[in-house]
């Protein structure tokens, strides 16, 4: 284990303390327009309420499946499937420049340069930490009925494209069509959607086009008002893709909002896109969940997910459009994070990076069905054969960067390794809380992926502080933002857990059912909220898989190191207070 400077550590403090205060009365101001918004059901959001009314009579209508052929809990979780997407809009969300509270400080590191250690002390505290009663490990839980109704959509009666989506549409037209979609498209998404200026398509679009124009490059940019002049010639598929928009306030059709945020007029094939990243017959089966099956394709990983379609898919009901557009916004807001464009107040690179997102329609490719089948005679894939997909059926292609294995199967080397991984995470979730108030809200160990790819330091920055942590060769990427909340400064996005009760009646004792039923009780069932806590929920969680789920060398003291973070992480209410302690600052170097 690596050890730092005293002053080194204190400096790291400084730095963060004077922002953490800040982050607080933040998190203050969330937690009371909150509760203004929603202390009682009426005065819930209009399309909060009717999802939680229409629930109740999908709670008392829902069919029981038949227990599928899956058991583990991480696929079990993905039969309850989306039950609403509420969306708020949160302008009193935005940072508040408030007098700053300083926090207290964490416990003492045995860093170099600490004062001299009291052992008496830490040998009762170790005791103590020793001493908590362990629960009894229970099994993997097994897959239960899971009961699912039919899911129930919230279609904002305005709905709007997120400025994140725009985002994405702007940056990539222009230099890479392959992931990004046509101008055409992003000029209209970043049309207001009031129907009066949908339907004078031809001044709207003028108007558009300088918008966008200046958004990227500025005024005096003649390279791309050339672009833009071009693009306004092309009126006939602007026209088109405005009519198959319907962004007014009565239609919304939420496949062709897909189809344009990647960037396609219709559906591809996918030997169209999948023949953009490899040889086709190169295509090799990676991974698989409930919904999506994942193939690497040249450098990258693309998760195919079939929605909208009436068959079941593994046996569950198929997502729909609006789920998966849901989920783009998330991938793509995570992506800010990555240090692009000007996003440097606050960069992680630990969430998986998305490349690519594309609409695809028609039964699967045959090189895919080939991949499908080697990588089922090795595995045994729990999944349907996918020959049963009809001609019809739509999928969206999440192209992203291979993050390696997960940290079920993955086989960890030495303590310095899982200090990394803790470390890499908290970090990550801490500059993601600062940036979006995110949480991941499901971060067991199948949707963490490790590899070694020889890197010593990654850098994050936080509220505009400049961090590294030592990988000790192991770079940690996070997947899987279904569950996740994030408020991505116009919208908040989040699944209500409150409709999918299932969730929280897993088997007693077990770490990751009780992290849900955690959850609840931080947030109290109301998930529309910003609860950081659930982030330390999910570390905690983390913390006991390293302690009695992976094999790897470490002391005695190591396990006791592991013991007492995870006591102290209950002192913690978000990832950002975690990053002060001193087992993670110990990886962490200020600049
Ligand atoms: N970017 C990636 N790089 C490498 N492997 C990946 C990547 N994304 C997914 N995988 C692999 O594919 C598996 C399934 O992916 P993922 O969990 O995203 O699918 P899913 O359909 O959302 O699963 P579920 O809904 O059941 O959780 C992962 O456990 C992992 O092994």
């Amino acid at each position: 284990m690596t050890s730092r400077s005293g002053d080194k550590r204190v400096d790291l403090w400084s730095q963060i303390a004077a922002t953490e205060s800040e982050n607080e009365l933040q998190q203050q101001q969330t937690a009371i327009v909150y509760l203004r918004k929603n202390p009682q059901k009426e005065s819930l959001p209009t399309t909060l309420l009717l999802s939680r009314k229409q629930a109740s009579s999908i709670h008392k209508n829902r069919a029981s499946l038949a227990p599928g052929k899956r058991i583990s809990w991480n696929r079990s979780l993905f039969t309850r499937g989306r039950t609403s997407i509420a969306v708020a809009v949160c302008t009193e969300y935005g940072p508040k420049k408030e007098k700053q509270i300083r926090k207290p400080k964490p416990p003492l590191s045995r860093a170099k340069g600490a004062p001299p250690q009291n052992f008496d002390k830490e040998r009762a505290y170790f005791q103590e930490v020793d001493s908590i009663e362990l629960i009894e490990e229970s099994p993997s839980p097994q897959c239960k009925t899971w009961v699912m109704g039919n899911k129930n959509y919230v279609v904002q009666s305005h709905p709007h494209i997120s400025p994140v989506l725009k985002k994405w549409l702007l940056s990539h037209k222009p230099y890479n069509y392959s992931c990004g979609p046509s101008i055409s498209l992003s000029k209209i998404l970043d049309t207001p959607s009031d129907s009066n200026s949908v339907h004078d398509g031809a001044l709207n679009l003028q108007t558009t086009s300088e918008s966008v124009s200046n958004k990227i490059m500025g005024n005096d940019d003649t390279s791309f008002t050339k672009r833009s002049d071009k693009i306004e010639k092309d009126s006939e598929e602007i026209e088109y893709a405005v009519r198959k928009l319907s962004l007014n306030e009565q239609q919304w059709d939420p496949l062709s909002a897909l189809l344009a945020v990647c960037g396609q007029l219709s559906p591809s094939t996918f030997s169209d896109v999948l023949s953009q990243y490899c040889d086709l017959e190169s295509i090799a089966k990676v991974g698989e969940g409930t919904y999506g099956e994942v193939f690497i394709a040249g450098g990258t990983v693309c998760k195919v997910v079939p929605f909208d379609g009436d068959s079941l898919v593994n046996g569950e009901v198929q997502k729909k459009a609006e789920e998966l557009l849901e989920e783009v916004m998330l991938s793509l807001t995570l992506n800010q994070l990555r240090g692009h464009d000007n996003h440097i107040h606050n960069v992680c690179p630990t969430f998986i990076h998305t490349l690519g997102l594309r609409v695809c329609v028609g039964a699967y490719d045959d090189e895919m069905i080939r991949a499908w089948g080697e990588w089922d005679k090795k595995n045994n894939s729990e999944n349907d054969h996918p020959s049963e997909f009809s001609e019809k059926q739509h999928f969206v292609v999440f192209v992203q960067e291979h993050g390696g294995q997960d940290l079920e199967s993955f086989v960890l080397l030495n303590f310095n390794e899982a200090q990394s991984l803790l470390t890499q995470v908290c970090v990550a979730l801490a500059v993601a809380e600062a940036a979006f108030e995110f949480e991941h809200r499901d971060l067991h160990w199948g949707n963490i992926l490790l590899n070694r790819n020889g890197c010593k330091k990654l850098e994050f920055v936080i509220d505009g502080k400049k961090m590294q942590v030592s990988t000790h060769g192991l770079v940690a990427s996070i997947i899987d933002f279904t569950l996740s909340r994030i408020n991505t400064g116009e919208d908040i996005l989040f699944l209500d857990l409150s409709l999918d009760p299932g969730l929280f009646e897993g088997p007693k004792g077990d770490e990751q059912s009780e992290t849900y039923r955690k959850m609840k009780e931080a947030t109290e069932d109301c998930w529309e909220g910003s609860f950081p806590k659930t982030n330390v929920l999910w570390l905690q969680y983390l913390v006991d898989v390293l302690l009695r789920k992976k094999v790897y060398d470490r002391t005695s003291r190591d396990t006791r190191e592991l013991r007492s973070l995870k006591k102290r992480l209950n002192s913690y209410g978000s990832a950002k207070e975690s990053i002060l302690d001193p087992f993670f600052t110990e990886l962490i170097v200020s600049d």
